[in-house]
């Protein structure tokens, strides 16, 4: 049976161990047997001006996955038009290849804009969407709970860590020790550049 590929989409500015752990709990707790970050140069709806270069944050996706078999890097949206639209991708990974089985991967926070993403009716038709719950203001019109009928919206009961990378920006950038928080490795090499500072 083809392998059931999660794909991870993000800007990882940077991963932190919030993102490690999720796709970790992922591949060991639900049916899929492998999980691609899937590093965004360009999200559609956030700002560029933040944003390290896209070859520094796929190196620090590297670094963290390295020590783990079923997760894996992917800089597929680097040659793809931007601002990264998730159904573009999708259709250019189908195409090259073709005896995956994909499913997408996305925060409770993501799932609360899905209804505005470029052709997310497309993306539900598709493909099944494994969520799991993250702190966040605001309701989730796609929420399975709501009664519409969205068998394809899977809630996985993950653990719920509070971590987000713009905490991390500003930490670092007003002094803050955030080691913790970050791969040892992606933490040196943050810390080498002097990135965020
Ligand atoms: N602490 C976390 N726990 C679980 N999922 C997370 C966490 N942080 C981010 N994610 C999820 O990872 C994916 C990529 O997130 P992203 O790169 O935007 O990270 P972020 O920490 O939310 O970044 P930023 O603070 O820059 O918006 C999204 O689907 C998001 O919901
Ligand atoms: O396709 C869309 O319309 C769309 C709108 C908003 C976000 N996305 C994608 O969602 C992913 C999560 O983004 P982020 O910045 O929260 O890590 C990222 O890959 C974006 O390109 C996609």
């Amino acid at each position: 049976m083809a392998k059931k590929t999660g794909l991870y989409f993000g800007t990882f500015n940077p991963i932190h161990v919030g993102h490690l752990i999720i796709a970790n709990h992922m591949v060991e707790f639900s049916d899929l047997d492998e999980v691609w970050f899937v590093v965004t140069p360009h999200n559609p709806h956030k700002k560029k001006k933040t944003l390290l270069e896209d070859h520094h944050r796929l190196a620090m996706v590297r670094i963290a996955v390295e020590e783990y078999p079923k997760l894996q890097a992917s800089n597929v949206e680097f040659d793809l038009p931007q601002p990264n639209y998730t159904v573009n991708t999708l259709v250019h990974l189908e195409e090259k290849y073709p005896e995956k089985n994909f499913s997408l991967i996305m925060g409770e926070d993501n799932l609360k804009s899905l209804h505005k993403w470029k052709n997310y009716e497309v993306i539900l038709e598709r493909y099944s969407i494994y969520v799991y719950p993250r702190i966040s203001e605001g309701n989730t019109p796609l929420h399975p709970s709501r009664g519409e009928k969205l068998p394809q919206i899977k809630i996985v009961d993950a653990p719920i860590i509070e971590l987000s990378s713009t905490f991390i920006r500003k930490g670092i950038k007003a002094g803050k020790n955030i080691r913790p928080m970050l791969p040892a490795e992606v933490w040196t090499y943050l810390d080498e550049m002097n990135f965020y500072k």
